[in-house]
């Protein structure tokens, strides 16, 4: 049995980014045990109020979001962080060298009906002379990320991390409260047979996303040759935690229903981990048009449209775009 400190010690050897990782546990593991205790804890439900994206916030959302707030802000290196929940970033330590963005709780419409959600992270370097109250200093791309992961709220806890050398997982052991070594470098396989898409937004789609879905749907009978099985958890967290366990390709793309945002999931704080991970496990994360870790940011807050998986899958469908 590794503990993930011992692990982290012998694995990586950025001492910050260690702590960084290590400290942020610490709230997670106090939002995993809020999430067991459901409305024991008088936590689900709506918090009344709205994002800063214009989303009703969860009471979970929130609770989580000041929790891991309060945690990074401890963190000596932390020197400051974003948030999926936040309006405006948070300086936190002048002397600092690390940002850490983050979507507190993800999939969170899935809280009051007790199915899995997630916590998900980058960490980037700042700039020497960067003001971390100011949005300009986390406009990084996803190839700048140090470390990225996730934390999984299901049956089990997990942590899904990478620093850059390979994807590891571990698993909360309730009865010592520590995240204890799973899988080691973890590889996603090349070909898949299943899908993820919410299919209600067909209709928006670009053309070239229907053809594509449309072939998937054909199977054996169309021109990719094959029957796909589908899946829709509404949690990113844990479609991409399948697509690293069994393979698959998961799509948020582009759709029309507002011309303003390029997709519905954000760029800082669930593209660029996610992609991170992904990558680092051997899959492919694009928009459709480009790599997503090489979209240039120009707000916290963006959005991104999503293909990301198993790398030829992920191939197939930026074809159907580059063809047409
Ligand atoms: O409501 P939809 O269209 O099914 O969207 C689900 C997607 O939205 C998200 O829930 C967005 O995350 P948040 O819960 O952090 O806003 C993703 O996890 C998920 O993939
Ligand atoms: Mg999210
Ligand atoms: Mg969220």
């Amino acid at each position: 049995m590794q503990r993930l400190r011992t692990f982290l010690d012998g694995h990586c050897d950025n001492t910050a980014v260690v702590e960084i990782i290590d400290g942020l546990m610490v709230a997670c593991k106090d939002i995993a045990y809020r999430l067991h205790l459901g409305s024991l804890a008088g936590v689900l439900g709506s918090a009344e109020q709205e994002n800063v994206q214009g989303e009703c916030q969860k009471k979970l959302d929130v609770i989580s979001n000041d929790l891991i707030k309060d945690c990074l802000a401890a963190i000596p290196s932390v020197k400051g962080l974003a948030s999926e929940e936040e309006e405006l970033p948070v300086a936190c330590n002048a002397s600092g060298e690390y940002l850490v963005l983050f979507d507190p709780l993800d999939g969170s419409s899935n809280i009051d009906v007790n199915v899995t959600v997630g916590t998900i992270f980058s960490i980037l370097k700042a700039a020497a002379d960067s003001d971390a109250a100011t949005e300009a200093a986390y406009l990084q791309s996803g190839k700048q990320q140090v470390a990225a992961g996730y934390v999984l709220y299901g049956p089990s806890t997990l942590l899904v991390l990478t620093t850059g050398d390979g994807v590891f997982s571990f698993t909360l052991d309730p009865r010592i409260g520590e995240f204890v070594l799973e899988r080691q470098n973890i590889r996603i396989s090349e070909t898949t047979q299943e899908f993820a898409i919410n299919m209600s937004n067909q209709r928006f789609w670009l053309p070239e996303m229907q053809q594509y879905v449309s072939d998937l749907l054909q199977g054996e009978e169309g021109p990719l040759g094959k029957r796909y099985n589908m899946r829709w958890i509404a949690s990113m967290v844990a479609e991409i935690h399948r697509i690293l366990t069994r393979g698959g390709i998961f799509m948020y793309p582009y759709d029309s229903r507002d011309p303003g945002k390029p997709g519905k999931l954000r760029l800082m704080y669930e593209g660029n981990p996610m992609s991170m991970l992904v990558e680092q496990a051997g899959g492919m994360a694009s928009t459709a048009f480009e790599n997503i870790m090489t979209v240039k940011p120009e707000g916290i807050h963006q959005r991104v449209s999503v293909v990301m998986g198993s790398s030829q899958e992920v191939e197939t469908a930026i074809s159907y775009h580059v063809k047409n």
